[in-house]
């Protein structure tokens, strides 16, 4: 008996899972623990009678002053439990390497005589290849005897794995796939060197090559556990393509639970990829990419969300935005004015309205039904527009706050040279202002919460919906303040003139000075003081609605707190001296962003 195997778990594979875990804690999801079990459970069975073979064989063997002492079919303990930690490891690995990433957007529909029937056959091949190459080395005995037994072993899995998910393993970019394999494969192959120098475990001679990848380390070894790791992350790549089919696709899968069975799992796996709706994937790629270059904010806490509530949470973004830069970047008012009121009549023929002319003659009916208002979104939208906005899941949300939204986008067109406030004469126009264009933004992102996590109470439902519309304007007063002087040189003041006239100030002689970047000290105060007023009105609408976050379903507290305190902490950077601005906006830094998303998912306020 000796503790030698268990100190090197001790030493090398259990502080890394302990460290793993702790990052990854807050972001575990029913359906992360799902996928670890599951992985772990078919790692072990599918090792067992491998791992079993080769120690009754003698192939490798250990020494009895190195293990503790119980087995398993004749395996160590302390090697059942490798087979544990190892898929532990790397799984978090990848799945902390994952959070970023929508796995739908990577799914393609294959057409007859594209490239995907070769790359599949390609790997097929080379597989078949190898195992045949395997299966010689077995029947021939001798030096390559380990060789072929881990290669015989390893590869039927891996081939059925690669025909399952090849799309996914080809086009998930390196750092979701070969980063997972390569980080854990380099540690273990050190940790191995060690053991083996240390006579931990022993490869016998006689059936192994002699060949080694570096001095102490068996080039078996090394193969050894590069096929282990990329068993694990071809089985967490399968995983998740099974997953991104269920939810890109309610055409084939109406509902979904949050722990799909394994049958629906190889049910989605088995849907063949000419079923795919390439419509769907396109345009919730094209959201995705609008999020990601529009919003870091909301980017990265859209990573936290999952299921359809994040691709729902995605597009509605990418509606909000395409529909706030139709009306931005018109070359004039009345092409602005036109922008909006063809998103009201593309909700009209959505919701069902009566759809009218310009001269309010009835042009649509009542049941006006998806496909005018498809015919209507591909006549009158640009290209880029077109698929967000017939992926808007108008059957999810109610009508009123999408068009009160607009009439928030109304507002913004009545800023002009002659009246650079707008509609913003008091502090109660500001409200409305935010209310429409943010404080909806947050009614509609409940409204998706409470339909994918139902159960809410009609109290508890009203109460979310009135903090939530009180969130939104505090997110707001924060845009505002940030954006003074992006909004000067658009000629544009959100600040009500009560508020300059205090100062000193007039609309014009505000956005000037801002416009020319003034640097005087007495110019330079007033602003530090109107915007410390605008963010006092933020905190005040963010304290008295931030509890209520809490009231949330479970699944949406923590996300829908990052989304919060990650827009928030602009606010919070903006009230310290010497905040740092780039190109006329104040900026977060990236990895302070991650700290406040990560302090936020356990539940913590960032200070300050
Ligand atoms: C996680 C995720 C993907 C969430 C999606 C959130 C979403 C749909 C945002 C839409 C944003 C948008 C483009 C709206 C158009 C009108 C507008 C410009 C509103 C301002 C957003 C600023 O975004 P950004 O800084 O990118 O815009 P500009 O560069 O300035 O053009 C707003 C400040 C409004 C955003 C408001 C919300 C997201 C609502 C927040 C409140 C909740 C989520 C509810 C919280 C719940 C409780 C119970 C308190």
């Amino acid at each position: 008996m000796g503790y030698d195997y268990a100190l090197v778990h001790l030493t090398y594979t259990i502080p890394p899972a302990a460290l793993l875990s702790i990052v990854y804690a807050p972001l575990c999801t029913k359906l992360d623990l799902y996928r670890i079990l599951f992985l772990i459970t078919i790692a072990v069975l599918s090792t067992i009678p491998w791992d079993s073979y080769l120690i009754r064989t003698g192939i490798w063997s250990y020494p009895s002053n190195v293990i503790v002492g119980p087995t398993l079919f004749d395996i160590p303990l302390e090697e059942v439990f490798f087979f544990v930690i190892q898929t532990f490891n790397t799984t978090l690995l990848y799945l902390i390497l994952n959070k970023p990433i929508l796995h739908p957007i990577y799914l393609v529909k294959e057409k007859k005589g594209d490239k995907w029937l070769y790359v599949k056959l390609i790997g097929q091949v080379v597989g078949a290849l190898l195992l045949k190459q395997a299966v010689t080395f077995v029947r021939n005995g001798g030096e390559r005897t380990y060789l072929g037994l881990i290669l015989a072993w390893a590869l039927p899995f891996l081939l059925l794995l690669w025909s399952l998910a090849y799309q996914l393993l080809v086009q998930l970019p390196a750092t979701s796939t070969v980063l997972p394999i390569a980080v854990p494969t380099l540690y273990l192959w050190v940790v191995d060197t060690l053991a083996l120098k240390r006579g931990t475990w022993v490869i016998e001679t006689g059936t192994k090559t002699g060949w080694t990848l570096w001095p102490g380390l068996e080039i078996e070894e090394a193969i050894f556990f590069l096929l282990t790791n990329c068993l694990i992350v071809f089985g967490l790549v399968a995983f998740d393509n099974a997953i991104a089919v269920l939810h890109a696709f309610p055409a084939h899968f109406r509902r979904v639970s949050d722990l799909p069975s394994p049958m629906l799992l190889i049910q989605a796996l088995l849907l063949p990829s000419k079923a795919y709706d390439d419509d769907r994937i396109l345009g919730i790629q094209q959201s995705v990419d609008r999020l990601k270059k529009k919003s870091r904010s909301f980017y990265l806490a859209s990573s936290t969300f999952s299921g359809r509530l994040r691709i729902d949470l995605i597009i509605l973004y990418s509606f909000c935005r395409v529909a706030d830069d139709l009306i931005d970047n018109a070359d004039s008012t009345a092409d602005a004015q036109k922008g909006v009121q063809k998103l009201k009549t593309y909700l009209d023929h959505c919701y069902g309205a009566d759809v009218q002319d310009e001269k309010g003659n009835v042009i649509t009916s009542k049941d006006a039904n998806r496909g005018s208002a498809t015919l209507y979104a591909v006549q009158n939208f640009p290209d880029d527009a077109q698929l967000t906005l017939l992926l808007l899941p108008t059957q999810r949300l109610a009508k009123e706050p999408l068009y009160e939204l607009l009439e928030g986008f109304k507002m913004d067109l009545t800023f002009t040279a002659q009246t650079p406030c707008g509609p913003i004469k008091t502090d109660s126009d500001l409200n409305l202002y935010g209310a429409r264009v943010a404080g909806t933004v947050a009614l509609l992102c409940i409204q998706l919460v409470l339909h994918y996590h139902p159960g809410a109470s009609e109290i508890n439902a009203k109460h979310l919906m009135s903090a939530g519309h009180d969130m939104g304007i505090a997110l707001q007063y924060t845009n505002i303040a940030r954006d003074l002087t992006v909004d000067a040189s658009n000629g544009r003041c959100y600040v009500p003139p009560p508020w300059l006239k205090k100062e000193k100030l007039t609309p014009d002689s505000f956005i000037s000075g801002l416009k020319a970047l003034q640097q005087e000290d007495f110019f330079t105060k007033k602003v530090s003081t109107i915007r410390a007023r605008l963010l006092d009105r933020a905190f005040s609408f963010y304290n008295s609605s931030i509890d209520a976050v809490e009231e949330l379903p479970g699944p949406a507290r923590a996300p829908m707190r990052v989304a919060v305190e990650s827009y928030m902490q602009i606010a919070r950077e903006l009230q310290k001296p010497g905040f740092k601005v780039k190109a006329g906006r104040a900026t977060v830094p990236g990895w302070k962003r991650i700290w406040v998303a990560w302090r936020s998912l356990w539940g913590r306020r960032a200070k300050g």
